[in-house]
């Protein structure tokens, strides 16, 4: 079972790497790592296990970020919004690839955070508002979706790191909270 001990911090040259590519369909290995990485997301909202396993409540994971350089991501993130229950997004992407984005920026009013950092960067990491994926499941189906707002962020910060970026290479130190005009600031 993954807890934080097996989370890589910044530093650790996996992070700035370019992750592989894994075969499609999915080994049984790199299946097991998606469900994994999975449980890991869902122990870590887990009121109960995220304390006794001493969980940094988290929404997102890559696999570099286990010292494994492939190209897996995992994100699990809750409907925010009670109106909307099938707001969030729960899945296993393999080879994840951004087809297309959005002009439109957006960023997290809160700025962003990393179970791999372990210090705040204050500053506005300004991304896509709206993208367009495409990835393989753990069956090996080609999947394309289109992601906004809260789900559009977690999927670029966790493509980010098999690409080998952090978040805080977003941030302009300079200006950390300047923002362009019409970039949307998600609360
Ligand atoms: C760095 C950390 C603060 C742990 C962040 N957690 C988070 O946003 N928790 C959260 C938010 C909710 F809205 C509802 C909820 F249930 C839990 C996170 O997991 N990540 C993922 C990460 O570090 N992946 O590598 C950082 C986020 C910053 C923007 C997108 C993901
Ligand atoms: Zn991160």
């Amino acid at each position: 079972m993954i807890t934080m001990d097996d989370i890589i911090r910044e530093g650790h040259p996996t992070l700035r790497e370019v992750a592989k590519e894994v075969p499609i369909p999915p080994t049984e290995e790199d299946v097991k790592l998606g469900e994994e990485m999975m449980e890991f997301l869902k122990n870590s909202q887990d009121p109960v296990k995220a304390e006794e396993l001493h969980l940094r409540g988290g929404v997102g994971l890559a696999a570099p970020q286990l010292d494994i350089s492939k190209r897996i991501i995992a994100v699990h993130v809750p409907s925010l919004d009670p109106e909307k229950p099938d707001s969030g997004i729960s899945t296993v992407m393999y080879n994840p690839k951004i087809l297309s984005h959005s002009v439109q920026q957006a960023c997290l009013g809160e700025g962003e955070g990393c179970l791999s950092v372990d210090r705040e960067v204050p500053g506005y990491v300004v991304r896509a508002a709206r993208i367009t994926v495409s990835y393989y499941d753990a069956e090996g189906n080609k999947q394309k979706i289109r992601l906004k707002n809260y789900n559009a962020i977690v999927v670029q910060h966790e493509i980010d790191h098999i690409n080998g970026v952090m978040f805080y290479d977003h941030i302009d130190e300079k200006t950390p909270f300047t923002l362009d005009d019409g970039v949307l600031v998600i609360e």
